[in-house]
């Protein structure tokens, strides 16, 4: 090694470094030498620091377990690792973190100790700064998480776990949009999300998410990127606020706006709208869809004999009967007071015949306690054969008026006969 290349490194090295004589008595240790970065970590020169004790940096706030920990180590030969605050020759405190090391002669005595030392003060505030910033996130009422620049998770708060009902330990890692994936967005709504993330814009919308136990959540949710200082995304974090309190209450009025409040069948005007949609998805598809007018009979005998009250719980048993025997896709109409609509989008006249039968005979099925039984007949017409969906549902409503005609408690249908009379090709069935 060339001469003098040893002191050289020593004198530019990053970390502190002190070397002291080996005197563990009551005088303590001596500095020999300290390098420039430990004069600009201490304040002290190098001049001031020669024959003093490192005890001269030592303050109130140094931790004596440490003191006591670093004599016992020296003094059984072994080497020390540790940290405590240290006071600069101007009196303000820093942080040290070091290791001693003893050095030996030939004999195997310990003759000096080295000591290499940094200043960490700075790294525990940032490490402080970061626990407080956790603390704060896991205040915060909104979902927050964060992922690397390939969207894997790498911090989630707590309200993120409260709203998704995944934990930290869940999803670290994972990428959240196959997690939370719902299925009601469609195709658009996440090329949007990744072109304004591209284009470095916050993208915020209305989400629908699934939760880790399969339902899902509504929140306002922001998906920003974040950049280096090349540019270049490094990080995406998302903040969601629940919305799931606003979008029940929108369901609620939507509810009551919509739905018939004895039956919770779809009102008159709802219906007329759920006509027209199946009547104009029928015209672009080609296909065909059927109406079905139901009528309870002699209902005004119901309410004579035993009053309203029981007239309104034979009307909601009936509803409840035809939603239970139609298709999530079919509307279920109250009409009007012990009047029904329903309209099956692709269905045609043979099929909708077979369903109106089919409730006909569960209705006659049913019993009321006080009530006993009560019948419906059922008038079914298809659509759109040329008309509109109001024509479809005049050709049911003739059909349902011939089906009372004809002794009630049955089914006829509409035959679209091309002298616009309808016909009846249900099987007769007891009349009431
Ligand atoms: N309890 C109750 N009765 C209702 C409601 N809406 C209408 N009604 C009654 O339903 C009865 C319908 O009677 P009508 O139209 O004469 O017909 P019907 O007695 O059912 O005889 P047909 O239809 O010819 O078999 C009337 O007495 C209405 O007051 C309601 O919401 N609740």
């Amino acid at each position: 090694m060339p001469a003098g290349l040893l002191e050289t490194a020593l004198s530019q090295a990053y970390n502190a470094i002190v070397l002291t004589d080996a005197d563990l008595g009551a005088g303590g240790c001596k500095i020999l030498y300290c390098n420039p970065a430990f004069c600009r970590m201490t304040g002290y020169t190098a001049a001031e620091l020669m024959g003093q004790t490192p005890r001269i940096l030592q303050g109130p706030l140094t931790d004596p377990a440490v003191l006591q920990r670093l004599r016992a180590c020296l003094a059984s030969g072994q080497p020390f690792e540790g940290r405590a605050i240290n006071y600069r020759k101007d009196g303000s405190s820093y942080h040290v973190e070091w290791i001693t090391s003893p050095i030996f002669n030939d004999l195997g005595q310990i003759t000096h100790y080295i000591s290499i030392q940094q200043d960490i003060t700075q790294l525990l505030q940032a490490q402080k700064m970061q626990a407080l910033m956790g603390l704060a996130l896991d205040a915060a009422p909104s979902s927050v998480f964060i992922t690397d620049a390939q969207q894997r998770v790498m911090y989630a708060n707590r309200a993120f776990a409260a709203l998704s009902g995944y934990a930290q330990a869940d999803i670290l890692g994972k990428k959240p949009g196959q997690l939370l994936h719902s299925g009601v967005h469609d195709a658009d709504f996440y090329q949007s999300l990744q072109s304004s993330l591209e284009r470095g814009q916050t993208f915020k919308a209305a989400f629908t998410n699934r939760r880790k136990d399969g339902s899902l959540y509504h929140c306002e949710q922001s998906v920003a990127a974040l950049h280096d200082a090349a540019g270049q995304t490094t990080h995406y974090v998302s903040v969601a606020t629940d919305v799931g309190h606003f979008v029940a209450r929108e369901q609620a009025l939507q509810n009551l706006a919509c739905r018939d409040p004895l039956t919770s069948l779809l009102n008159r005007r709802a219906g007329e709208e759920a006509l027209q949609r199946c009547h104009a998805a029928a015209q672009v598809s080609g296909q065909a869809y059927a109406v079905i007018m139901a009528d309870i009979d002699r209902f005004k005998r119901v309410n004579d004999l035993h009053g309203h009250a029981a007239g309104d719980r034979i009307i909601a048993a009936v509803a409840q009967q035809l939603s239970q025997s139609v298709r999530s896709t079919d509307a279920v109409v109250r009409w009007g007071g012990e009047e029904f609509l329903i309209a099956l989008p692709g269905l045609g006249l043979p099929a909708a015949l077979e369903l109106a039968e089919r409730i006909r005979l569960a209705v006659a099925d049913c019993h009321d306690a006080e009530v006993g039984r009560v019948t419906l007949s059922l008038g079914v017409a298809a659509g759109p054969a040329g008309g509109t969906e109001i024509d479809t549902v005049k050709r049911a409503d003739q059909a349902l008026y011939a089906a009372k005609q004809q002794g009630r408690n049955r089914v006829v249908a509409d035959c679209a006969a091309p002298d616009g009379r309808p016909g009846n090709i249900s099987g007769p069935a007891s009349p009431t």
